[in-house]
């Protein structure tokens, strides 16, 4: 699914006004009727239903004038409190407040101090107070409006987007409206997915308003990652592969009291597909990971008296990384000066398809400009917010004020793919383009989920998906497994090898005719 900006939605419009020739009321009739009809859906038609409409002096609100016409044709009382004077109401909003008998309009330009018992007895309020058009942080009497909104204790269904959310960012702007359901038209914008906004929105419809196919086609934005983009991604087995046509991984991990990390990024990678997985361990740790493995073949690199890796590894990672499809480098790998030094001289000597995850990530930290002399060989970065403030030299809160900027100019500045984690990742490209990940949830917040994701993103990259195809995929792999064991067994308690072994059934879920017909073409 496209996700835009409030602006890019707003030059949309204009775009479909002005060159395509499709009138704005037509639009704001489209929008209106789609919200009158998700809420004809959840509440039934006929007497008895009240809906109060809560509107700014924009088209937002405009929508809301629509939503009463509409509703009050279907038996609905449908109030409208106006947080204007009609007058400041103009062009396709004004429009529909003239279609409104006048009873049905209170012009309230003092605000809404009063009418709170009118908005309690409500079946469902609506807030059409500001959708794209907010330009600022929100006070006096829409903030107010917005409190009372919140405080009402009736389902409220938002227009477009809650009042208060920044479309482009899902920031707050001062308040915002807690809604229950959001009708978002043409296109979700990215404060409906991004939190917080996406969490104050509650469930998101997006409505169809009539939008030219071309104007939608053709507006900058980014890909959502849901069910059908994952869908769209993901490429049929053929019945002929053999474990040499699925990618042979290999993951460099592990040190002392880390076994488990370097464990399931192998394990995971064989349960998101890869015909071969080869474990590369500090050697005094390979009776551990011996037996806590068993598909994957382990490989003790070093002295057999070392827990962690030495810089003098270098030789013996090289060789066994020749001829690998991928490889995963990081998870528990610790941060003794040596192992740092190590993953420096990996950094600008491997060949293969790269990930870079936990401990590599710090050691990369230290020299992000070690990156650029890969020059052209595929690096796939996946820090957690903390392990991308260390990469960027700034603050956590920095980088989540700005997620999507962060990753996109990390991406672009030293030519790399990278997934920012956390609730939404974004996936970045090395041009700039981004995608959202749209599943997940919170029972992921416990130790050891990187590195499952790690090994997944490794698993795709060595099937040869295209990495910023391994990236949306791999990061809405993980978090549709993690949804997947929700469904079963909730979010508390849920730990990473839950996660790796639902993997295939997340696959199983988003795979049309795996296993299809003879003929189809190898991994
Ligand atoms: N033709 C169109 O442009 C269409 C627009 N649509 C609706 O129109 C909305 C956008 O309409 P507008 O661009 O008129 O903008 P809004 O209706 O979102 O709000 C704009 C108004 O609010 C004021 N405002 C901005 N920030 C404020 C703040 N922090 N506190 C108080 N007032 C503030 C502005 O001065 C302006 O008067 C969309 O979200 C959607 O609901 C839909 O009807 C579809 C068609
Ligand atoms: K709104």
């Amino acid at each position: 699914m496209k996700v835009v900006t409030g602006q890019v939605m707003q030059s949309m419009d204009k775009r479909a006004i002005g060159e395509f020739g499709v009138p704005g009321v037509a639009l704001m009739e489209r929008a209106g009727c789609a919200c009158a009809d998700a809420i004809s859906q959840r509440f039934g038609d006929g007497a008895g239903r009240k809906a109060v409409i809560v509107a700014g002096k924009g088209n937002n609100g405009g929508d809301g004038f629509v939503i009463s016409r509409i509703l009050s044709q279907r038996g609905w009382e449908a109030l409208v409190l106006l947080l204007a004077a009609p007058q400041a109401v103009t062009g396709d909003a004004a429009v529909n407040l003239e279609r409104l008998d006048s009873g049905v309009v209170t012009s309230l330009p003092q605000g809404l101090a009063g009418q709170e018992e009118l908005i309690k007895s409500a079946t469902v309020v609506v807030d059409a107070l500001l959708g794209t058009g907010i330009n600022s942080e929100v006070g006096g009497i829409y903030g107010e409006a917005i409190d009372v909104v919140n405080a009402c204790g009736v389902p409220v269904v938002a227009v477009d987007i809650p009042s208060g959310i920044d479309a482009g960012s899902g920031r707050v702007l001062g308040r915002a409206v807690r809604a229950d359901l959001t009708v978002s038209f043409a296109l979700a914008k990215l404060g409906n997915v991004l939190y917080p906004g996406a969490e104050l929105g509650g469930r998101l419809v997006v409505a169809d308003i009539g939008m030219p196919q071309a104007v939608v086609d053709e507006a900058p934005g980014c890909e959502f990652m849901d069910r059908e983009s994952a869908r769209a991604i993901i490429r049929p087995r053929s019945v002929i592969a053999h474990k040499g046509s699925n990618g042979h991984c290999l993951v460099i991990a592990g040190s002392v009291g880390k076994t488990g990390a370097a464990a399931m990024a192998a394990q995971s990678a064989l349960r998101a597909g890869a015909g071969l997985v080869s474990l590369a361990v500090p050697a005094a740790l390979n009776p551990v990971l011996e037996s806590k493995t068993t598909e994957a073949m382990t490989i003790p690199i070093g002295p057999e008296d070392k827990w962690h890796f030495l810089a003098g590894a270098l030789g013996e990672l090289l060789s066994v990384a020749k001829g690998k499809d991928a490889v995963a480098l990081g998870p528990g790998l610790g941060t003794a000066p040596s192992t740092v030094y190590l993953v420096h001289s990996l950094l600008t000597a491997l060949d293969a398809p790269l990930v870079i995850d936990a401990d590599g990530l710090n050691a990369v930290a230290v020299a992000p400009e070690l990156l650029l002399r890969r020059r052209g060989r595929v690096t796939l970065l996946t820090p957690h917010p903390g392990e991308m403030a260390r990469l960027m030299g700034v603050s956590v809160p920095e980088v989540e004020a700005d997620r999507i900027g962060c990753a996109r100019d990390f991406a672009t500045r030293f030519q790399v793919y990278l997934v920012l984690k956390g609730a939404r990742s974004i996936v970045a490209g090395p041009d700039g383009t981004i995608a959202i990940n749209g599943s997940g949830n919170p029972g992921m917040a416990t130790g050891g989920m990187g590195d499952v994701l790690t090994g997944v993103i490794a698993a795709l990259l060595g099937q040869g998906y295209h990495p910023f195809a391994a990236a949306r995929l791999g990061v809405f792999l993980h978090g549709y497994a993690a949804d997947l064991m929700a469904e079963e067994t909730g979010t508390r308690g849920m730990v990473a090898t839950d996660v790796q072994e639902a993997l295939p059934r997340a696959l199983q879920r988003l795979t049309v005719a795996e296993g299809g017909a003879a003929g189809t073409s190898i991994n």
